[in-house]
């Protein structure tokens, strides 16, 4: 841009003087001191020269919180404020890019810009990644910290700290971020700035007049958010003359390009031609694409140590670009950074195809999908009800749906889902069964082989460290709720006179299915609840199998602790009998424990005539409805002579009892 304006680079890139020429697309319309657009269109298209930005002009940063409190907003701000979009009424969560995003108002995916900022005379390189608040995608927030040097930690001015902002904020310290607390939504009725400041003194130990208050709504204040990345968070600690060392930290896989990785440069450069090898896989590419997220892809010449960006290098399986891989230079080998903790799964579940005709097809969409979120676990398996499928394991229920809904709406794939479990483990005493299994302690993904009592000598369940966080009027109603659930309390403290933190030591299969709705009911929305993994204890439980007219359903098979298993065998079998569409004979639905029947429901018969309302002889509309009638049948799953809608089974999971 400085070029076609007819100013020489040279004095900024030596880095001598620094001074910003004023910048001919934005002059007079940005205020001095506020950013602009740095390269031109044509600069653009001629590939931007990412040499002008020094390791010590760059900042790398995530945006982190609880969900809600705003953080995709923000970054639409930060967006806008630098000239990376334009500024119109429809910037609502540009970097949310699923569908399943916009469709839930949740971020799932982290999501990485590279803006251009001038500042003090100096021009910027700032890379942001938003990330999802739910606790169900944390993994996602752990990998996008491993590529920043500090975080904007996003607090709602009128919510304050809730569950998720403690869990984000001790990943971001864990990892020695700088972190720089921002307070946002100021401008609702209810915002108390000062008494969140006063929390965020009080639970993180960070000064309340650190605290940076916005609206991300409004765009109030947000220029001094730009400013405290620039002046609290460091440039990131990398060497430019080293050889390439590269960290893959996010990847997808493009139908028609192959794989397309998120890489972090910590060391040397990279450009198109280069001879990459990968360290997981030692197969060695040639570099197609080099460039940066702008928040498109934005092809560039180069990329340089300390940069964030992307990499296309004909990478056509997806088992080639595994996330935490360390990309060098070929014939300059380094030592491979070291990656990144696999996801430890909270909950498993089956995933078959409606029709096994369908299972190839399956087979590539799940591969695709595990590339590009790859904290699900994935073992094949089939059974004998439902044919050859897979075990998947997921951090949560909700993840459990949203990769569900991004199967579908991503790779038009439907399919059925089994009940998720927990992965129980059991300690054997039978020698015939510690043959097969060739160790003494197994861990049990699929409730239908659950060992019987006379060959275990324990049974152990998972156990998570859970935190509650809510106005104090509901703590006498949460800690009933907790007892119910088994929990054990552990801590309790209060970060201001109307809030209160609990910590309990809970089952996760009793939090796992339906606690935080439960939580949130009782609590008028205003609790928020996170947890993390704390290892496993000692549990009475049993297998409990779901009968209809006598068949089990292998879908519902599950484990319950004794405890439970008259509750949860009964709420099954109502929620089963609400979700079943009546048929022309009528149906027993039964919970039972071995050959024990501990509850049972009937669904009476009756037969639904789609053409019941079709008077008069409209033949075309009779064949219409006949036709959708046939199309629905297609998404039953038949059990004996029963036919049961595949969404039947989400229901009955997703309503279990208040236990
Ligand atoms: N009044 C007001 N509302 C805001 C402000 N910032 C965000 N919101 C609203 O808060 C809601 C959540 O905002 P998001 O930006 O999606 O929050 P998020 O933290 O990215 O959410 P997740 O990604 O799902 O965790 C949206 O309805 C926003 O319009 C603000 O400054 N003021």
């Amino acid at each position: 841009m400085w070029a076609l304006a007819g100013r020489a680079l040279a004095p900024w890139a030596a880095g001598a003087a620094r001074l910003l020429p004023p910048c001919p697309r934005h002059a007079g319309v940005l205020e001095p001191g506020v950013a602009c657009r740095l390269f031109s269109a044509a600069e653009l298209k001629e590939k931007p020269d990412m040499s002008r930005f020094p390791v010590e002009d760059i900042r790398n940063f995530s945006i982190i919180a609880h969900v809600d409190h705003g953080k995709s907003t923000l970054a639409d701000r930060l967006l806008e404020l630098t000239g990376t979009i334009d500024k119109t009424q429809k910037n609502k969560q540009v970097l949310d890019k699923l569908q399943v995003e916009r469709e839930r108002g949740i971020t799932v995916k982290a999501q990485t810009a590279s803006l251009f900022y001038s500042f003090g005379g100096k021009q910027y390189l700032l890379n942001l990644i938003d990330t999802p608040g739910h606790v169900d995608f944390s993994y996602e927030v752990s990998r996008s910290l491993s590529a920043c040097q500090g975080v904007l930690l996003v607090v709602d001015a009128n919510e304050g700290i809730q569950a998720q902002t403690v869990a984000n904020f001790f990943l971001a310290f864990e990892a020695q971020l700088s972190v720089i607390p921002v307070i946002n939504k100021i401008d609702l009725k209810n915002a108390d700035p000062e008494r969140v400041g006063k929390q965020i003194e009080k639970v993180f130990d960070i000064p309340s007049e650190e605290c940076i208050k916005i609206s991300a709504k409004l765009g109030t204040n947000v220029d001094s958010v730009l400013q405290a990345v620039i002046e609290r968070i460091p440039p990131p600690k990398v060497h430019r003359a080293n050889p390439l060392k590269a960290l893959v930290f996010d990847s997808t896989f493009d139908q028609y390009r192959g794989v397309v990785a998120s890489i972090a440069l910590f060391d040397g450069m990279l450009s198109k031609g280069d001879k990459i090898v990968s360290a997981h896989t030692k197969k060695t590419y040639e570099v197609n694409q080099v460039g940066i997220l702008n928040p498109n892809e934005q092809p560039t010449h180069k990329l340089y140590a300390g940069q964030v960006g992307f990499l296309i290098a004909g990478m056509k399986d997806v088992t080639e670009a595994q996330i935490g891989d360390t990309l060098y230079l070929h014939n300059h080998p380094v030592e491979p950074l070291p990656g990144f903790k696999s996801a430890k799964p909270m909950v498993f579940a089956g995933v078959y195809p409606i029709d096994q005709s369908e299972y190839n097809n399956l087979k590539s969409a799940i591969e695709k999908l595990t590339l590009n979120d790859s904290s699900v676990t994935v073992h094949r398996d089939s059974s004998l009800a439902l044919g050859a499928g897979w075990r998947l394991g997921f951090l949560g229920l909700l993840h459990m749906e949203v990769f569900n809904q991004r199967l579908e709406q991503e790779y038009n794939a439907s399919v059925i889902l089994t009940t998720p479990t927990v992965p129980y483990k059991a300690v054997l005493s039978s020698a015939k069964l510690i043959k097969e299994y060739k160790e003494k302690e197994i861990t049990i993904i699929n409730p239908a082989q659950f060992p019987d009592k006379s060959k275990v000598t324990e049974y152990l369940e998972p156990v998570v460290l859970g935190t509650v966080i809510t106005p104090t009027e509901y703590t006498g109603k949460i800690m009933e709720l907790c007892q119910a659930r088994r929990a054990i309390q552990k801590n309790m403290t209060f970060i201001d006179e109307n809030r209160v933190m609990l910590k309990y030591l809970f089952p996760l299969n009793e939090i796992v299915v339906d606690f935080y709705d439960s939580l949130k009911s009782l609590s008028s929305g205003y609790a928020s609840f996170d947890y993390e993994d704390a290892g496993y204890q000692t549990a009475d439980l049993i297998k409990m199998d779901i009968l209809l007219n006598g068949n089990i359903v292998e879908e519902l098979v599950t484990v319950v602790h004794r405890e439970k298993a008259y509750t949860v065998g009964k709420s099954i079998c109502e929620r089963l009998k609400d979700s079943l569409p009546r048929q022309l004979f009528e149906i027993a639905v039964q919970a039972a424990i071995g050959s024990k029947v501990i509850a049972r429901e009937t669904v009476k018969a009756y037969r639904k005539n789609v053409l019941a309302k079709c008077y008069g002889g409209d033949i075309t509309r009779k064949m219409k409805l006949l036709k959708r009638q046939a199309e629905g049948k297609k998404k039953l799953r038949k059990i004996g002579n029963i036919e049961i809608p595949k969404n039947a089974f989400i229901k009955v999971l997703k309503t279990q009892p208040n236990k």
